[in-house]
Order: C-alpha cells, then sequence, then structure tokens
C-alpha cells in the first residue's frame, strides 16, 4: 500500500500555459480517488504526473515520502485506448512488465502468471495466444487490466478506462474493479479520472473535482463505504442524489463562471 502526497503542484506543458497550478491532494494508502472535471481541465495530465510520465514544474509528488522521478513498477497504468501492442500476443501484453521486474522468471512461470492474470479479469486462457485486435473492447480492456496487475503494483492509474465501451460491458467492467480492488488482498491506492459522475459515486471512496485550468482541486469529498449506494439504488438515495447534483453544479458552475 502508497501513499500519495501532492504538494503545491504547478504544471505547464513546454512552451504552454499552465495547466494545473497550486494542486494540494494527500491520498491514504488503499483510497479509492476518482477524478472529475470537465473535458480539458487537466485530468490525464494529473495522471500522468502521478504515473512519473511529466515532471512538475513547480511542487512535489511523493510515493510514501519518495519524490516521483519517472515512471515505476509501483505504479500499474491503463489508459483508454486499451495500451496494448497490437503486434503482440495477449499474453505477452500480460507478462511484460513482468519480464523487467522478475527476470529470473522462466517462460513456464510466466506463462502461468499470464494465465492466472487472465482467469483474474475474467477472461478463460485461450486469449493467451490471441491479438489484441482479436478480441472485442470489452475484453481488450480485460487484458489491459491484467496487464497492469501482473506486477501487483501498490498503485494503479486508470485514464477513463471504460470510456469507450457500451454501457453493459462499462458495467461489468466497473464491477470488475470495485471487485478487484476490494477483494481480499491488500488494497491499492486507486486514481481513476472519468467524465462520469455516476460512475465515480459507483467506485470512488473519494471524489475530487478539478476546475477549469489553470486547474486547482475545488471539490474534495469522502464516500462513506458503509452506506455506499449499489447501481440499483443509486436513484433511489437521496443523500446521493444530493451529491451527484451537487458535483453536476461544481462541474457546470465552474465551466460558465470562466465563459461569461
Ligand atoms: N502533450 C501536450 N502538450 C501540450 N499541451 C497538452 C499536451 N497534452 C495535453 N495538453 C493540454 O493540456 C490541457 C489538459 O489536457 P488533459 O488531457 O490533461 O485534460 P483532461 O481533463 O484529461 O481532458 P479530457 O477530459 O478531454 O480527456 C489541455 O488544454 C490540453 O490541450
Amino acid at each position: 500500500m502508497k501513499r500519495v502526497d501532492i504538494k503545491g503542484l504547478d504544471f505547464s506543458y513546454a512552451g504552454s500555459k499552465c495547466v494545473l497550478s497550486g494542486i494540494d491532494l494527500d491520498v491514504d494508502p488503499g483510497e479509492f480517488v476518482c477524478i472529475l472535471g470537465h473535458s480539458g481541465c487537466g485530468k490525464s495530465t494529473l495522471l500522468r504526473l502521478i504515473a512519473g510520465l511529466e515532471q512538475p514544474t513547480v511542487g512535489s509528488i511523493m510515493l510514501d515520502g519518495s519524490p516521483v522521478m519517472g515512471a515505476g513498477l509501483d505504479r500499474g497504468v491503463v489508459f483508454q485506448d486499451y495500451g496494448l501492442y497490437p503486434w503482440m500476443s495477449t499474453g505477452k501484453n500480460i507478462t511484460l512488465a513482468l519480464e523487467q521486474s522478475s527476470p529470473e522468471m522462466s517462460r513456464t512461470a510466466l506463462k502461468i502468471r499470464a494465465t492466472e492474470m487472465l482467469l483474474h479479469v475474467g477472461l478463460t486462457p485461450d486469449v493467451l495466444n490471441k491479438l489484441p485486435k482479436e478480441l472485442s473492447g470489452g475484453m481488450q480492456q480485460r487484458c489491459a487490466i491484467a496487464q497492469a496487475l501482473a506486477i501487483d503494483p501498490p498503485v494503479l492509474l486508470m485514464d477513463e478506462p471504460f470510456g469507450a465501451l457500451d454501457s453493459i460491458t462499462r458495467a461489468k467492467l466497473q464491477d470488475l474493479v470495485r471487485r478487484l480492488w476490494g477483494g481480499s488482498g491488500e488494497r491499492k491506492t486507486v486514481f481513476f479520472v472519468t467524465h462520469d459522475v455516476d460512475e465515480a459515486l459507483l467506485l470512488g471512496t473519494r471524489i475530487v473535482v478539478l476546475g477549469q485550468t489553470p486547474s486547482s482541486v475545488i471539490y474534495d469529498t469522502h464516500i462513506d463505504e458503509a452506506n455506499r449506494p449499489t447501481r440499483q439504488t443509486l436513484f433511489r438515495n437521496e443523500r446521493f442524489l444530493d451529491l451527484r447534483n451537487e458535483l453536476l453544479e461544481k462541474i457546470n458552475d465552474n465551466v460558465s463562471e470562466r465563459m461569461e
């Protein structure tokens, strides 16, 4: 389990205007943080910074007290477009990071691990030798989750992972992610970027809203696990409907303010 501390973070892409400004966010180990905000506000950029794919212009990101200096095997990443190499079999895609983290593992051990991971995300072992293009979008995203989890990273970063999927596949994968996170092992610290307020309410133990660029955190709330509504009860739970409206207002008001 990892604690993530973001302090006084500003970020600009080279030669561009400031995207993130004054981000402060302390995340306890095992929290499931959903990041909401209008298109272009910098959600993916924040995730890329935590992944170590970009460096803060000002401020810091610490993992258990050590600054993030680059990408690392302690953080698994899942992108909307699956992030699988199209020329490699599913099995090879899944074991790629494992080959770096555990170079001593034999081919047989790698294959066993890849099969275990496929079963873990609800796929059958026959998928192992298929190319990504031979799988449906939902199956590819299951493989991408298996790939990110193969090395058992304590931090999982998910950037709109279900944005391209139909609503039924999306619901199944949301349930899968919740089950994997809430299972018997140590809980991973998850950052999950989404546009969808309902997805955030169903998944997150915490919901953070970013404002318009240069973005800072304009809303931050914890969700009480004990009273969390299910997919079936979400629209009948008054407290959550109020929170849903509040989140939509925060996102939309902030945009209209900027447009006036
Ligand atoms: N590599 C880059 N170079 C320069 N500017 C970039 C780069 N990537 C993103 N941006 C800009 O940074 C801002 C934030 O982009 P980002 O993708 O982080 O937002 P987002 O909230 O994730 O958007 P969306 O919800 O539409 O995916 C945008 O103005 C975008 O154009």
